[in-house]
């Protein structure tokens, strides 16, 4: 039995080390949602909700996101015995509908408590427990210049950081955006596996088009080319195209993920677990997957450390990860505000093995870059005088 002690939901906004151009938006910084937890014996437990580009990817933004925990799940938290993270997070469910992102925060707070009480990582308290313990990881060129995005993607190769490379395309024509992708594939050929997403911005034309010329140039995967709800178009996409889709804003959690599978509407899934409504519910959106032959895919919200270490924990479960993950997020901003730096090295991120998340922050990254800062946001510097 454990009861709430205290919680703390605050915004961090982490510029980002490049501008990263998406079909919807360019981002300059991460707005990363941090929610922080006591019980009554003072454990505490984090979590982050993290969207892309304000409101511009999903229907949840950082200032959402932080309103619904403090205005209507912290109130039901308070009544509950949250050492039973299950059961906790199912009255969440009945009280507060949608809210994915929110709720993936608060359930990541209390599997990091829950994993710290019983001595165990939040792999262990997944499905079936841990099956691996290093996650291949993807980067994103988005540079928007091919001639950069080259010269970065030679340097992750020259680092053994990364050897899959997404492309975000979708802005430009799409034989613009072809060539661009086709340019990238010659230059790092069979040394990296190329990817791109489209983020929903093509029409079911330009992707049968698009599809169909990516395949040829060399690209291996296209990531939600069309709009998420239009299955019966990706359905036929799926089955008509060599290339296969993957879906990424389809997905919203079990549900959808059966209905995705029952229309042979993807041929790979992209998990996520802010999307899914929770760690629980992207481990049964991939164990959906796996029973349909769907290939699966460890996707990202270009979450911070801490979202990113929830998410590794989930995938560190899954039998099957046939296209590796794309868990960077760290990496794209200019600092983690962990106190231990995250594992990258040999094209993979190593999944902590501690309690609970197996992370900390770092209070002073935090009292820098939280939006509500008071503290002035540069030290003073010393002239010797
Ligand atoms: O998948 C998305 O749409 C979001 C994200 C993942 C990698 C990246 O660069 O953006
Ligand atoms: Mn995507």
């Amino acid at each position: 039995m454990a009861m709430l002690g205290s919680a703390d939901t605050f915004i961090v906004d982490v510029p980002t080390i490049r501008p990263h151009v998406l079909a919807m938006a360019t981002m300059h910084s991460q707005a990363m949602v941090i929610v922080r937890l006591t019980d009554g014996e003072g454990i505490e437990g984090v979590g982050e909700g993290t969207t892309i580009g304000g409101l511009s990817y999903g229907e949840e933004s950082p200032e959402s996101i932080k309103s619904a925990i403090d205005t209507y799940i912290v109130p039901v938290l308070e009544t509950c015995d949250i050492a039973r993270v299950g059961a906790t997070m199912a009255k969440v469910a009945r009280c507060v509908r949608g809210n994915h992102f929110a709720k993936c925060a608060v359930e990541t707070a209390l599997l990091d408590m829950a994993g710290k009480r019983l001595g165990i990582p939040v792999s262990e308290l997944i499905g079936r427990g841990r099956v691996r313990d290093t996650l291949p990881v993807a980067w994103t060129l988005a540079s928007g210049d091919t001639v950069r995005d080259i010269a970065e993607g030679e340097k992750m190769l020259d680092l053994a950081r990364h050897r899959i490379f997404k492309l975000k395309i979708g802005k430009r024509d799409v034989r613009d955006d072809v060539a661009h992708v086709g340019a990238i594939c010659k230059a790092l050929g069979s040394r990296a596996s190329v990817r791109v997403d489209v983020n929903q911005n093509w029409s079911e034309a330009q992707a049968k088009l698009g599809m169909a010329m990516l395949h040829d140039v060399g690209c291996d995967l296209v990531e939600q080319p069309i709009a998420g709800d239009d299955l019966a178009a990706m359905a036929r996409l799926t089955t008509a195209q060599a290339a296969p889709l993957m879906a990424d804003e389809a997905l919203h959690g079990p549900r959808s993920a059966l209905r995705i599978a029952s229309a042979g509407a993807a041929g790979v899934f992209a998990l996520k677990i802010a999307q899914s409504g929770g760690l629980f519910a992207a481990a049964e959106v991939a164990a959906i997957g796996t029973a349909a032959g769907i290939g699966l895919y460890g996707g990202t919200m270009l979450e911070g450390g801490v979202g990113t270490i929830a998410s590794a924990h989930v995938f560190a479960t899954v039998p099957e990860l046939a296209w590796g993950t794309e868990l960077f997020g760290p990496l794209l901003q200019v600092e983690e505000i962990l106190s231990q730096p995250l594992g990258y090295a040999d094209f993979s991120l190593a999944v902590p093995t501690g309690p609970g998340l197996g992370i900390a922050l770092d209070d002073d990254k935090v009292a820098f870059f939280r939006r509500d800062r008071t503290a002035p946001l540069f030290h003073a510097v010393s002239t010797g005088a």
